[in-house]
C-alpha cells in the first residue's frame, strides 16, 4: 500500500469490482464456416468444425448465464456463417439501436437481420447511411464512445453515430490488419461513469495495433489502462467481455490474466479457438443491448 493517503484510496477503491448485470444478443453458429475471407484470419482451404463451434459457442453462452447475465438469440441464417459474431450486428444505447451496414458483400445481407430484430424487440432502430460494423468498431466508455477505423467503419460513421446518440465520439485509427475491428484493440473493463464526476470507466488496449496519434489520445484519456502485450493481442485476448467484475478472455492471453488479477479482476477462461478460425472471439460473439423494453 502506498505511503500517500491519495493514492492508498484509489488502489483500495479500484480493487474493490462491482458486477454489473448484462444483456447481450448471440446467434448460435449453426452455419459457421469459413467459405470466404475477408480478413488475414479467414483461410476458406482450412477445414472447420461447425460443432466444435456451436459447443465453444454453448460453453460462452452458458458463462453468461451462470453468471447471472440475460441472454437474447437471433435466428442464425443460412448462407451467413459470420452472423456468430453479433458484436457486428448494431450499437445498442438506451434501446436505441443503430444497424450495421457492412464494409464487404459477403456480409451485407446480416443487416436487414439484425435490424428486423431489433424492430421486432422493442428497440427504436437508427438506420445507418455510413459503412459501420456495430460495436466491433464502437466501444462505450463511460460516456464516451471509442470509434474505430482503418479497416472496416468509416470516418463518416463516427460522426453518423455521434448524432445518433449525441455523446462525444473519439476517432482511432487502427495499422494492423489482424486487429481490423476495435474490439480486437481495446476491452472495455469498467464501462460506467464513476460519481462526482470522477471518470472511473478503464479499459485495457494494445498499444501497437493504433497509429501515432491514437496511441497518445489512449495514453492521455486512460493513463491506468492495462496496455497488453503483442503476445496476448495477438491471441484476442483483448477480445473480451467485462461485467466490472468478471472478465471473459481466453485461456491464451495468459498475460493479460495475471493482470487483470492484479487489478482485482475476475477472469473467467472461455476458449473459443474454432471461431477464431473466422477472425472473432468472445466480444465478437456478443452484442450488449443496453436500454430497451423488457
Ligand atoms: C472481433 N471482431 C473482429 C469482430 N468484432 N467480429 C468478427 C468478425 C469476423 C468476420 N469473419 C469478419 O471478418 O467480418
Amino acid at each position: 500500500m502506498s505511503a500517500n493517503p491519495t493514492a492508498a484510496a484509489v488502489e483500495t477503491e479500484t480493487n474493490e469490482r462491482v458486477q454489473q448485470h448484462r444483456r447481450y444478443l448471440m446467434c448460435r453458429p449453426e452455419h459457421f464456416t469459413v467459405s470466404y475471407s475477408i480478413n488475414p484470419w479467414m483461410e476458406p482451404s482450412r477445414p472447420t468444425d461447425t460443432d466444435l463451434a456451436l459447443r465453444q459457442w454453448q460453453s460462452l453462452y452458458d458463462t453468461y448465464v451462470a453468471l447471472g447475465h440475460e441472454i437474447e438469440l437471433i435466428d442464425p441464417v443460412e448462407g451467413l456463417p459470420d452472423m456468430v459474431y453479433t458484436a457486428n450486428g448494431g450499437f445498442v444505447i438506451d434501446g436505441v439501436a443503430y444497424g450495421p451496414k457492412f464494409r464487404f458483400r459477403e456480409r451485407a445481407d446480416e443487416a436487414p437481420a439484425f435490424i428486423d430484430w431489433f424492430a421486432a424487440n422493442g428497440f427504436e432502430v437508427a438506420e445507418p447511411v455510413e459503412v459501420n460494423e456495430g460495436e466491433g468498431d464502437f466501444l462505450l466508455v463511460g460516456d464516451t464512445i471509442l470509434a474505430g477505423t482503418g479497416f472496416r467503419s468509416t470516418g463518416d460513421s463516427h460522426r453518423e453515430v455521434g448524432e445518433v446518440f449525441s455523446r462525444e465520439v473519439v476517432s482511432l485509427t487502427l495499422t494492423d490488419p489482424r486487429f481490423y475491428h476495435l474490439d480486437t484493440a481495446i476491452a472495455v473493463l469498467d464501462p460506467v461513469e464513476g460519481v462526482g464526476g470522477v471518470e472511473k470507466a478503464n479499459i485495457a488496449y494494445l498499444p501497437n495495433a493504433f497509429d501515432e496519434r491514437s496511441q497518445a489520445i489512449l495514453r492521455e484519456r486512460y493513463p491506468d489502462a492495462i496496455r497488453v502485450s503483442d503476445a496476448d493481442g495477438a491471441v484476442f485476448g483483448l477480445n473480451s467481455a467485462s461485467d466490472g467484475k468478471n472478465v471473459i478472455i481466453s485461456p491464451r492471453a495468459k498475460g493479460f490474466e495475471a493482470q487483470l488479477r492484479e487489478r482485482g479482476y475476475t477472469p473467467v477462461l472461455v476458449d473459443l479457438s474454432e471461431l477464431l478460425l473466422g477472425g472473432g472471439g468472445i466480444k465478437c460473439c456478443t452484442l450488449e443491448l443496453r436500454g430497451g423494453t423488457r
